[in-house]
């Protein structure tokens, strides 16, 4: 090693949280958008956020909302958590809103961690897995559930059986660079037709690393979602 060496060390990689919570929640159809729905006597946001700030390896949490959000301050952010007002007309808006926000503080090389708000069930064990799994993919990689049961199609009309094998559920976080997740939003063509991070990735001709996931880890959709979450949840308090 020179003496030059030593003067500038490479700085260790960094791994933030991206939490879009600027959705509606259209097919909850509650009067209040359901990241904010209490579960357990808390907000679900609030449940989501613990996740992160219960990691260390996370250095710090950013959550993307509308700018005319009236909720957040249920939610009562803590420090470590910093609040994007800058969300968008879809979930990929929002994202991307929030990764440009992040250029003042990430290094092309950190990293992101992409988490729906609405997936509350998430625990730091899994956020380590993530990490511990796919950090080193210069793909980046998500969390996802093998598929168990018989697939079935009615596209085209007619019923059909699509084979199981090598079918996976997409899960959050998605991680990835900071300059690959920005060049990869960046590039996507539509933002209604990504629904998730990965995919805007894999078009680029990238193959994201699946980590398997836990069905505690699910999106909370419909209303029935909202007590099977709960259920979840009041599992680690025993
Ligand atoms: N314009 C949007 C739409 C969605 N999201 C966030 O993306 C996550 C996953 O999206 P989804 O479950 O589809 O949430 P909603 O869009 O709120 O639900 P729906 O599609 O039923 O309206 C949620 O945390 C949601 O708040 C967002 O930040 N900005
Ligand atoms: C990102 C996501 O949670 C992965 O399953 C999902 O794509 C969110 O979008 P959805 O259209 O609400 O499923």
């Amino acid at each position: 090693m020179t003496a030059s060496d030593n003067k500038n060390p490479p700085r260790p990689v960094r791994y933030f949280a991206l939490i879009p919570a600027a959705g509606v929640g259209a097919r909850m159809a509650a009067s209040t958008p359901k990241q904010y729905l209490a579960l357990g006597g808390q907000p679900m946001l609030a449940h989501t956020l613990q996740a992160f700030l219960g990691s260390e390896l996370i250095a710090h949490t950013y959550v993307v909302v509308s700018a005319e959000d009236g909720y957040i301050d249920s939610v009562a952010p803590p420090s470590g958590v910093t609040v994007l007002r800058c969300g968008g007309a879809t979930r990929m808006d929002s994202v991307l809103n929030g990764l440009r926000a992040l250029r003042a503080v990430a290094a092309d090389g950190d990293m992101v961690l992409v988490h729906d708000a609405a997936r509350p069930g998430l625990t730091p064990e899994l956020i380590r897995k993530l990490i511990g799994e796919a950090g080193a993919n210069p793909a980046g990689g998500l969390l996802a559930l093998p598929v168990v049961d018989t697939v079935k199609s009615t596209r085209g009309g007619a019923v059909a059986t699509i084979p199981r094998d090598g079918m996976w559920l997409a899960q959050t976080p998605q991680m990835f660079s900071y300059a690959l997740l920005l060049r990869a939003l960046s590039a996507a063509p539509d933002a209604n037709a990504i629904t998730d991070d990965a995919s805007a990735v894999e078009m680029l001709g990238l193959s994201p690393q699946l980590v398997e996931g836990h069905p505690r880890n699910l999106k909370v959709t419909l209303p029935s979602d909202i007590r099977i979450a709960e259920m979840y949840l009041e599992q680690d308090k025993k």
